[in-house]
């Protein structure tokens, strides 16, 4: 076809109802079409010696015409979206007039799939707008995306890591919770692709893309965000758009007038110069592997969906061979979500030894792939001559494993009877590191506290958890993610807590994938809402403003604790968060501490209000009763239909009240029961109602005399914005005002016993 001339048989432009799909592109030349190659039908007696070397055909068009000065003109609108053979119409790539420049202009819609010409080359002055970053020299899309979001400054861990990894270095990065990991690693690869994009020209036509890039993370929803993040960088540029909510509105849009004016428009809509595609588990696989046959540059995944994946797409396997990047985010979760497995099967294919050793027939054979064939005439632009580069991030890397890393690293290969000192320690050798000296940054905070979250602890019997966090939950209000340690904890509660009012989603692994992202979003849409969790959400979710963490039972491992208190008090922000202890938790609290080097009593007490916990007690109990009573209903009526099931196929007939005539098909209980649990419910509903409805007065005030007492009711009234909206008699403050420091507390205490001048400790609720 490359010789060919250009077709003249059996161009038709079939016009398609407009409605149907969206018109995504105006063509100005027939040759810009989306033309396919048909076979020639012998029956038709075209022949090659009849000058015709091939027959092409395009569909999805619509002929629009135009009248110009010259006459009429022909302009064509290809249809977007899939054919109906559920292809993406491709467009072919027009020849760029543009000369390639590291200057030159963005990328833009990076899920769509085609290129057709370099966009027209803009510039960012990122001395004048962006100072603080300018000496990395980042590509100016990246620059704009940044200037756009408002980061002015990199972070700590940006700034330590960028040089070295800009500078083709391997990098093994630990920074705390929320400072920026994902761009610390992410803007060296987007530098490098987009740099090389504008260098190589438009990626050609109905050719696969490589995938260039692969990043590793433990979770579906972090898979998701870091994809969404790096899409920002790449999209942002086009409007100076900022992604919801992430930074100060104010000074964005001053930024955004100021950058409108200076920063040289970039081209309107185009191919992507760069992609990027999250492949995870619990998201129709049909649809990922649509999106990896057109192939992706930047691939974001977790192990186990990307290795069913790859046991099948032998291009995707010979990919991740001649990969340029590979990221392992949060890499000591991934050995916990129980797919090493995969993990280390996806690592094995990037180990240089492993490719040597390996023909391509015995490659495939043992990553488990079906032996290599051709993909379709879908050329794999390999390659690059650059290594590969790995970054390797984390809050928790321990010192002895980067120590491990480094040292073991230079001993490869793995000497024989060196066993690997832990799991992670096993999976981390199997990195293969093109670096000797990897640069291993770690500005990890000591014991892991991020300096703007406040911690604190409430002691109290495991019976009386619920009532605490209820507490919590109405005291401070706003967005509090609870952790919990088993599904059956959030199954149990999630009811409780919407009896009593308050707005709460669940987030585990038990649910489907749509639901958990519909959860996410409904927590990051409310101000003041819950979300009850497993750990599956104490790993890198980036949500904007999580007020609270409440630790209803203790994390397992102290790196838990360090990732789910990083949900708050990211970026810099205030944070909170409260661990609630059951005595037979103290041991384990007190481990835990003492292996992030501290110490129990330095964990400050949340101060409660006893008098309004007893209140919230009575509302408890009765959500209690109400739960109990729903879930006897539903049980009873999940044994009987069972009881019939089983009875009708052992053509058995059931005697009893199960026949009676009075029975209630629908519930499964004989009507009468129905109707004694109804009124129960409805009565212990009505209570509830009206309990919920009755004021809750803080310790210490009188609602009779409002002008009255230590705390006068009146006061509060008269200050705006300070009144409570649950509690009378108490102000709107936040929980990290109203923690008591234990040695204080203790000092006071003593100081009493020996009958000294101390002063006298008031209780709680007034040491604010
Ligand atoms: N240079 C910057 N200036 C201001 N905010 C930034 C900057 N870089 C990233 N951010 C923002 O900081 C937040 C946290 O970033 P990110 O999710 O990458 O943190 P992380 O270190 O990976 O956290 P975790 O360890 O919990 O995964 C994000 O909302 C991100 O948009």
């Amino acid at each position: 076809m490359a010789s060919a001339p250009k077709p003249a048989l059996k161009r038709k432009a079939a016009a398609l109802p407009s409605s149907r799909k969206k018109i995504r592109t105006q063509l100005h030349s027939a040759d810009d079409l989306p033309w396919k190659t048909v076979s020639r039908i012998p029956e038709a007696g075209i022949a090659i010696d009849e000058g015709i070397l091939d027959l092409e055909e395009v569909e999805g068009v619509e002929v629009v015409y135009e009248e110009t000065r010259g006459g009429r003109l022909a302009r064509f609108n290809v249809r977007d979206g899939e054919d109906e053979a559920g292809h993406f119409s491709e467009l072919p790539a027009k020849s760029s007039k543009h000369e390639p420049s590291a200057e030159a202009g963005p990328s833009s819609q990076p899920q769509s799939t085609t290129t057709s010409a370099l966009p027209p080359p803009v510039t960012f002055d990122t001395k004048a707008f962006l100072p603080a970053w300018n000496s990395f020299g980042l590509h100016p899309h990246l620059a704009r995306a940044i200037h756009a979001q408002n980061f002015r400054a990199p972070t700590a861990i940006q700034l330590q890591t960028l040089t070295h990894a800009l500078a083709g270095r391997d990098v093994i990065g630990i920074a705390e919770t929320g400072s920026g990991k994902t761009l610390a690693y992410g803007l060296p690869i987007l530098h490098a692709l987009l740099t090389r994009a504008y260098t190589d020209g438009p990626h050609p036509p109905r050719m696969r893309r490589a995938t260039r890039a692969l990043i590793l993370a433990p979770t579906r929803e972090l898979a998701l965000q870091v994809s969404s993040h790096l899409n920002a960088c790449l999209n942002e540029y086009a409007d100076g758009r900022v992604q919801k909510g992430r930074n100060d509105k104010g000074a964005k849009a001053k930024e955004d007038k100021r950058s409108k004016e200076k920063v040289a428009s970039p081209a309107s809509k185009g191919p992507p110069l760069v992609s990027v595609a999250a492949i995870v588990g619990g998201m129709s696989p049909q649809k990922q592997k649509r999106i990896l046959e057109r192939g992706v540059d930047v691939l974001v995944a977790t192990p186990g969906r990307l290795w069913d994946i790859i046991e099948e797409d032998d291009a995707l396997a010979k990919d991740i061979k001649s990969l340029r990047f590979l990221v392992l985010d949060e890499a000591d979760r991934m050995i916990e979500t129980g797919h090493f497995a995969e993990l280390s099967n996806i690592l094995q294919l990037t180990q240089r030894e492993f490719q040597k050793t390996n023909t391509d027939a015995d490659f495939a054979a043992a990553a488990g792939i079906s032996p290599a064939s051709e993909t379709d005439g879908a050329e794999v632009v390999l390659g690059s001559s650059q290594p590969m580069q790995t970054f390797v991030f984390s809050a928790t890397l321990s010192k002895d494993l980067q120590r491990n890393l480094r040292k073991r690293h230079r001993a490869r290969p793995n000497r024989k009877g060196e066993a690997p000192a832990s799991t992670l320690d096993d999976l981390l050798l199997r990195l293969d590191l093109r670096d000797a000296e990897p640069q291993i940054v770690d500005i990890s905070p000591e014991g892991g506290v991020v300096a703007s979250l406040v911690e604190s602890k409430v002691e109290c019997l495991v019976a009386d958890k619920d009532v605490h966090l209820y507490y919590f939950l109405l005291r401070y209000p706003g967005r509090t993610l609870v952790f919990l340690s088993a599904i059956d904890g959030i199954r149990r509660l999630l009811p409780l807590l919407e009896l009593l009012g308050l707005p709460a989603f669940p987030l585990h692994s038990q649910l489907e994938q749509r639901q958990r992202l519909k959860n996410l979003d409904r927590f990051k849409s409310l101000p003041h809402t819950v979300l009850l969790a497993t750990d599956i959400a104490a790993r890198g979710l980036d949500i904007p403003s999580v007020d609270h963490v409440v630790h209803y039972q203790l994390p397992r491992t102290a790196d838990a604790y360090v990732h789910r208190n990083g949900r708050t008090a990211r970026a810099k922000r205030e944070g909170f968060s409260l661990l609630i202890c059951a005595p037979d938790e103290r041991r384990v609290l007190k481990a835990l501490l003492g292996s992030l080097g501290r110490q129990n009593t330095e964990i400050p007490e949340l101060s409660i209000d006893h008098h309004v916990l007893d209140k919230l007690k009575a509302r408890l109990h009765l959500a209690k009763q109400i739960d109990a009573l729903a879930h006897h209903a539903r049980k009873q009526k999940h044994e009987r239909s069972w009881i019939r099931e089983a009875a009708d196929a052992m053509d058995i007939e059931l005697g009893s009240d199960l026949e009676d005539e009075d029975y209630d098909k629908r519930s499964g209980v004989t009507k009468r029961e129905v109707k004694v649990q109804r009124v129960k419910a409805v009565t212990l509903r009505a209570e509830l109602a009206a309990l919920l409805t009755q004021p809750l007065v803080a310790r210490g005030v009188s609602t009779r005399y409002i002008t009255s007492g230590g705390n006068p009711v009146v006061d509060n009234l008269l200050t705006e914005g300070v009144v409570h909206q649950h509690i009378i008699g108490v102000k709107m403050s936040k929980a990290g005002n109203d923690v008591v420091n234990i040695r204080k507390r203790e000092k006071r205490a003593k100081m009493k016993v020996e009958g000294e001048d101390g002063e006298e400790w008031k209780g709680f609720g007034n040491t604010a």
